[in-house]
């Protein structure tokens, strides 16, 4: 069986990235050939002059939001290696909360980047979502990012290798900013649209050189962007620590209760109790299924829908976190401590700030209790003890309540768990949680720093 990977796609609003995964999915993908044909009938009726890509993909999206089938295995194509689940992140800024969220579950993140004339300067302009995007995914924790540099046919003169040069120089800039390794990060110069370098690769830039072509010796063009997902390390999976799943969605299919979300950590086995947190509820799983196929055992990066005994669908929401009931089962918090950096925010931060945080598929309104340390930002060293006021750019530890109950676990013990804190319509913070204190009242802390 491949390895399975989830990717987010991130980028400006109509840098391309429904037509590039739409084309991927169409291509590589996950969809079976009757559907596909089904929606090119429809397409052609409908007298659109070419079948567009950006459009299969939202008639996919429309078919997994009906809730027919228990996954959401439709936006899925396959690698050479991989087997890899897109997360949708739709660009919009009203949207950005389910970019975290998104972003929250995904391994590696695409970076879409508009090379046509105006387009990249608006992406990276002050008011676009493209650095955004990329520090979001950063602090959440994707520290795997590639970039297409997209409409290359729309670049004066098409193709040209001086406007890709441009729109490499100016992104890396601004990834190397935020902490990422800009030479470990593969730019490819494609076009979503017609086609080139997505798949196969293309005559019409034979100045792409790719990236590290010399795994390629006598290649000459660069890798695809097929080729360069194939080539991303494969995620680490923290499969020996107890079970954690936040649930994305719960739907009722038939009589039985299919909640829905993807492993963080842990197995999970039909038969086994789970403990639902904060619903403080325990069920029976009786069957898993991913990608339409039953399933004996799901591992972390599994997304997964699985049917429960005696839960009513109205008793679990999006934001629980499933357990094992016998194995350090979740449980929700009193309070938690957290690093945080403020990233936009107009004022000052005092103590009893209330922004909501979206930590894994939760959204839930946190007050800043205790302003502990500012921290200096990059080295992480003290810098005050109980600041009176944050502002933007400042980096702080602080203690977070929930005003309602809310499982989260310290990003230490669960890496996969981390969050954004939201107001005024944006991020005003990112962070990761240092130690929580469970509603028993029993301190789970950890004294090591958090790994790059
Ligand atoms: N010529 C050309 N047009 C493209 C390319 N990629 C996307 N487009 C067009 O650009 C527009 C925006 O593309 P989308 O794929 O919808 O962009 P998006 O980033 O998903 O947009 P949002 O979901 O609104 O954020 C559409 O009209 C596409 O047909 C490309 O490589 N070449």
């Amino acid at each position: 069986e491949k390895a399975h990977v989830n990717v987010v796609i991130i980028g400006h609003v109509d840098s391309g990235k429904s037509t590039t995964t739409g084309h991927l999915v169409y291509k590589c993908g996950g969809v079976d050939q009757r559907k596909l044909e089904k929606f090119e009938k429809a397409a052609a009726q409908m007298g659109k002059s070419s079948f567009k890509f950006a459009w299969l993909l939202d008639k996919l999206r429309a078919e997994r939001e009906r809730g027919i089938t228990i996954d959401i295995s439709l936006l899925k194509f396959n690698t050479q290696k991989y087997s890899m689940t897109i997360i949708d992140a739709p660009g919009h800024r009203d949207f950005i909360k389910n970019m975290i969220t998104g972003t929250s579950q995904a391994d590696v993140a695409l970076l879409v980047v508009s090379a046509a004339k105006g387009e990249y300067e608006a992406g990276v302009s002050r008011s676009g979502q493209t650095r955004e995007h990329a520090l979001l995914a950063y602090t959440l924790g994707v520290k795997q990012i590639m970039v297409c540099v997209n409409k290359m046919d729309l670049t004066e003169p098409p193709y040209s290798q001086k406007r890709y040069d441009e729109v490499v120089r100016g992104v890396k800039v601004f990834l190397k900013k935020i902490g990422y390794d800009t030479n470990a990060v593969p730019f490819v110069p494609i076009s979503g649209w017609t086609g080139e370098n997505m798949i196969t690769p293309t005559q019409k830039m034979p100045w792409y050189q790719g990236w590290k072509v010399r795994l390629r010796e006598g290649a000459e063009t660069g890798k695809t962007l097929l080729e360069v997902l194939d080539s991303i390390k494969p995620p680490v999976r923290t499969i020996n620590k107890p079970l954690r799943l936040p649930l994305q969605d719960v739907y009722k299919i038939g009589v039985g209760t299919v909640p829905v979300g993807k492993i963080e950590t842990g197995v999970l086995k039909p038969g086994m109790t789970l403990m639902f947190s904060p619903a403080k509820l325990t069920a029976e799983v009786k069957s898993i299924e991913m990608h339409h196929q039953g399933l004996d055992t799901a591992l972390p990066g599994h997304n997964v829908g699985f049917n429960i005994k005696n839960v009513s669908v109205k008793n679990l929401r999006r934001g629980d976190v499933a357990g094992n009931a016998q194995h350090d089962p979740p449980s929700d918090v009193r309070s938690f401590e957290a690093q945080v950096i403020i990233l936009n925010h107009p004022g000052k931060i005092k103590s009893g700030y209330c922004p909501v945080l979206d930590c894994h598929t939760a959204h839930v309104t946190c007050r800043f209790a205790e302003l502990r340390e500012k921290l200096d930002r990059r080295t992480g060293k003290k810098l005050a003890d109980d600041p009176q006021l944050l502002q933007s750019g400042d980096a702080a530890t602080v203690k977070l309540v929930p005003i309602k109950p809310m499982c989260v676990e310290s990003f230490f013990t669960y890496p996969p768990l981390r969050f954004a804190a939201r107001d005024l319509k944006q991020t005003v913070a990112v962070g990761v949680i240092k130690s929580v204190e469970k509603e028993q009242g029993s301190k789970a802390s950890q004294k090591t720093q958090p790994s790059k």
